[in-house]
């Protein structure tokens, strides 16, 4: 393993789900964390994600970022099968608008808990967010880069305000 080799491991069921999850590949580009994405399904690939999530900790990975939607089983079943934490992003569906997804992956069984995120693109992004915290817990640099983005969204929010009203 060296420096370049991928801390994250960002997956999805479908490529369908590729605009959604970016936002989580965006967030890390944006603070410099090595990161894989790959299609993988509970459903469809059953074989590749379980070998996925038994060799995810050997490789590297301090986390996995999964989203799917629909019948969204990739978060979990990736749950089941390694001990890294996993951050389960709900993708919105054609029919339900995602409440699918977000039911299907939150509502995990005692024993095996995924860290459930909103659903959408600012699920995504928060999930890439929170993967980011993860990985500062021990990196004390990349604590301080965080405290730097809270900072600019500060900025952005004194952006907003309207001008005093008479
Ligand atoms: N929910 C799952 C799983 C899974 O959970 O394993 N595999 C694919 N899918 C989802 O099916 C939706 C439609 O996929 P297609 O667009 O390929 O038909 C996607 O949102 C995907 O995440």
């Amino acid at each position: 393993m060296n420096n370049d080799s991928p801390r994250v491991g960002l997956v999805m069921g479908s490529d369908s789900d590729w605009p959604v999850m970016a936002k989580a590949a965006e967030m890390l580009e944006r603070f410099g964390i090595p990161f894989e994405a790959k299609v993988v399904s509970a459903h469809r690939t059953p074989d590749l994600l379980f070998d996925y999530a038994a060799t995810a900790r050997g490789r590297g990975l301090a986390c996995i970022i999964a989203g799917a939607g629909g019948a969204a089983h990739l978060p979990g079943m990736l749950a089941a099968k390694t001990t890294l934490p996993v951050l389960g992003v709900p993708v919105p569906s054609r029919h339900l608008k995602g409440m699918d997804s977000l039911l299907s992956i939150v509502q995990m069984p005692k024993g095996i808990p995924v860290a459930t995120f909103a659903i959408g693109e600012a699920g995504a992004a928060n999930a890439g967010l929170y993967a980011i915290s993860l990985l500062a817990i021990t990196d004390t640099g990349l604590a301080g880069r965080l405290e730097a983005y809270r900072e600019e969204l500060k900025a952005m929010v004194d952006a907003m305000q309207l001008p005093p009203q008479s």
